[in-house]
């Protein structure tokens, strides 16, 4: 079930720190030849669009990850600010529907053309579970509503989606081989499984047809960062040969 043709890195380095020096003393330990970066809502939001731009300047490839979710204007709006940015990849809410999301890969294309970021659907974050689904009233299993979401993706014309590695295999099947499978929940055998629910080892995600690895806390909050990414990074090469 491995699908090869992806470019660059397949770990991705979920950057989660309240600290911007901590944040780049880890960055400074990281070769943007292993891994691509991750900004999310906490360092985006206390340390906004220049911190972005010092990991590029570094040479990192970014996953702006602000999950937007908006009338399809603001949202459009949102994912071109993202492309003046220079990012490498965006998300976007796929429960925005599947006018929002077509109406930010069109404006993608328009400013950007085929220079523009990744356009990726968040489907069913990794920390929920069945019982989390029904309590916002959706009664299908986690499966069935990342199905229907990444359908919405699909159709809007997306590059891929936001999943876990447990629906890899579902979608690689039914999305065929170009749609990207962005996967959070990885855990290496070597670490806790702290909030995350629906998680895989980055070997087994990768055969269960992921493309690139979200992983956090496994690299961040470990003694020796540089280490733990290496030793994930061998296990994906493995993988991967
Ligand atoms: O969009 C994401 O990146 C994301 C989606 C999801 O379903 N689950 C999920 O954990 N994430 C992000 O992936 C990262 C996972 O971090 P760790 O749990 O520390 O490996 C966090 O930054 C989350 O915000």
């Amino acid at each position: 079930m491995l699908y090869a043709d992806v470019t660059g890195p397949r770990v991705i380095v979920a950057l989660d720190f309240a600290d911007q020096t901590q944040g780049l003393e880890l960055v400074d330990q990281l070769d943007p030849g292993l891994c691509r970066l991750k900004v999310g809502k906490e360092m985006f939001t206390r340390f906004g669009p220049d911190f972005v731009r010092q990991l590029t300047r570094r040479g990192f490839g970014v996953f702006l990850d602000l999950k937007y979710h908006d009338i399809p204007n603001t949202a459009a709006a949102a994912v071109e600010a993202a492309a003046d940015l220079g990012v490498w990849m965006v998300n976007v809410h796929a429960s925005g529907g599947e006018t929002m999301m077509a109406a930010c890969r069109e404006r993608l294309e328009k400013v950007a053309g085929n220079d523009r970021p990744l356009l990726i659907g968040v489907t069913v974050l990794t920390s929920f579970g069945a019982d989390d689904l029904r309590q916002i009233g959706v009664t299908g299993s986690p499966e069935e509503q990342v199905d229907r979401l990444s359908s919405l993706a699909y159709n809007a014309g997306l590059d891929g989606v936001v999943c876990s590695a447990q629906e890899a295999p579902i979608l690689r099947e039914s999305r065929g081989p170009r749609f990207q499978l962005v996967t959070p929940g990885i855990r290496p055998a070597f670490a806790a499984t702290d909030d995350q629910k629906r998680i895989m080892t980055p070997s087994e995600a990768l055969y269960a047809g992921s493309d690139y690895l979200v992983i956090g806390r496994p690299i961040t909050q470990a003694d020796r960062p540089l280490e733990a990414l290496e030793e994930i990074q061998a296990e994906v090469t493995t993988a991967l040969n």
